[in-house]
């Protein structure tokens, strides 16, 4: 098939697409494991680990994760390094090297939200990150607060979104005026990587079902393809239930009772758990609460689910347990279990005593709330 006229981020030039020819899938090998760096050994009983602070609320939230470290006294140094991308010689987008460079030394990151431009502009540095250092899958923990009262008591879901391709991939072309193109791109090695390594998270947690939510009835070639990856994967893994829901089926089973969901890891594509994760952070009390790790064979970097929040950037409005429980996930993968505990239960301590910050309902500001979790350290 011919696509002429390409523009935008597309080459000037007629592409030719092959005719889709995908092998026999009961055939296709499945490999890679589902390993992730830990963290350097200590130096004088201190980890070094990269610390990216983000864009607007990142910079308020990211001080009170400083400060409550140096509180609890976790042996963490923080190398505090840049993502803003500048043009190289090649006239290439590009994040600088000494960035780049952190993170491939220490292993472990700590990363506040970074603003995208909408329609225009540069790509996401999220984005960039994410497929920099193959952070293959991005984990999305969501569990109600004991202390802090929803419509729902019992949500305890964990999402796992492949992390570096599918809808996010960006590839776009404009083929006419008024016609524009979207590739989704899905491939077996991508999701076979984050089916293995959701079984593996399963497993590891206590939890007896993987959900792969999907789009196959629409999308029957590429979901297709993820829903192949997440059935040769299961029969790896026979004590774990393994089942299939589609996306707007799981969404509405969520909002209407998710509590069957604290038995399983669900595992999906991209933009499937972009929104997704969102939706389970309104049924606990909004963003400014949930975590997430995103893991990789050589590197992880560990981020709050919501952005660079514009509208109340700089005005010490910011809640900054999201960032703070993304962090207590990174101490436990770095297996500093005790800090970690610590923290967790003098954030939960706080918001349950109910002194919160306007999100919840509350009166603090960032830096009201970051003294009242020193406070209960
Ligand atoms: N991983 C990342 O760094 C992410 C970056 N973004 C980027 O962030 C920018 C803003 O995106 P939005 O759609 O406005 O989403 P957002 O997540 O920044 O904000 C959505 C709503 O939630 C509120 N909110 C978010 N975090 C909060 C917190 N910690 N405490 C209290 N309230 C909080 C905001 O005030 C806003 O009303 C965009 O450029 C987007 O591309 C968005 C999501 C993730
Ligand atoms: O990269 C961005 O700007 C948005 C990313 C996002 O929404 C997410 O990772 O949840
Ligand atoms: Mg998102």
């Amino acid at each position: 098939m011919l696509v002429p006229a390409l523009r935008s981020s597309a080459p000037r030039m007629a592409l030719r697409v092959p005719a889709m020819r995908v092998r026999s899938m009961a055939s296709m090998p499945l490999t890679s494991a589902p390993t992730s760096a830990f963290a350097k050994e200590p130096v004088n009983g201190k980890y070094t680990v990269s610390f990216i602070r983000g864009d607007g609320i990142g910079i308020e939230i990211s001080e009170a994760v400083d400060e409550i470290y140096k509180a609890a006294k976790v042996p963490i140094v923080w190398e505090n390094v840049s993502v803003a991308p500048f043009i190289n010689k090649q006239g290439k987008q590009v994040i600088p090297d000494e960035a780049i460079e952190s993170i491939k030394k220490n292993t472990v990151a700590l990363k506040g939200p970074l603003a995208t431009p909408i329609g225009k502009g540069h790509v996401s540095l999220n984005l960039t990150l994410r497929r920099t250092f193959s952070l293959f899958a991005n984990v999305r923990p969501c569990k109600s607060l004991e202390g802090y009262k929803t419509p729902y008591d019992n949500v305890d879901t964990v999402l796992i979104r492949e992390n570096t391709e599918g809808e996010y991939s960006g590839i776009e072309h404009e083929v006419i005026d008024g016609v524009v193109q979207s590739i989704k791109l899905i491939t077996l090695e991508a999701s076979e990587r984050v089916a293995r390594y959701a079984f593996h998270h399963a497993e590891q947690n206590g939890r007896n079902r993987v959900t792969a939510v999907h789009k196959a009835n629409i999308m029957k070639m590429s979901d297709g393809m993820f829903l192949h990856a997440c059935r040769q994967v299961a029969k790896e893994y026979p004590h774990i239930t393994y089942d299939e829901d589609l996306l707007d089926r799981a969404c509405l089973r969520i909002v209407q009772d998710p509590s069957p969901y604290a038995d399983r890891v669900m595992v999906m594509p991209n933009l499937y758990g972009d929104i997704l994760s969102d939706m389970c952070a309104g049924l606990i009390g909004g963003l400014g609460l949930t975590p997430s790790g995103n893991i990789g064979k050589d590197a992880s970097i560990f981020e709050a689910v919501h952005g660079s929040g514009p509208d109340i950037a700089g005005q010490n409005k910011a809640n900054p347990t999201a960032l703070l429980l993304s962090s207590i996930m990174m101490l436990r993968h770095m297996r500093l279990f005790e800090h970690a505990d610590k923290i967790e239960k003098a954030i939960f301590k706080t918001i349950a005593s109910g002194d919160r910050t306007g999100d919840l309902g509350g009166k603090l500001g960032t830096k009201e709330f970051t003294a009242a979790v020193i406070k209960n350290l």
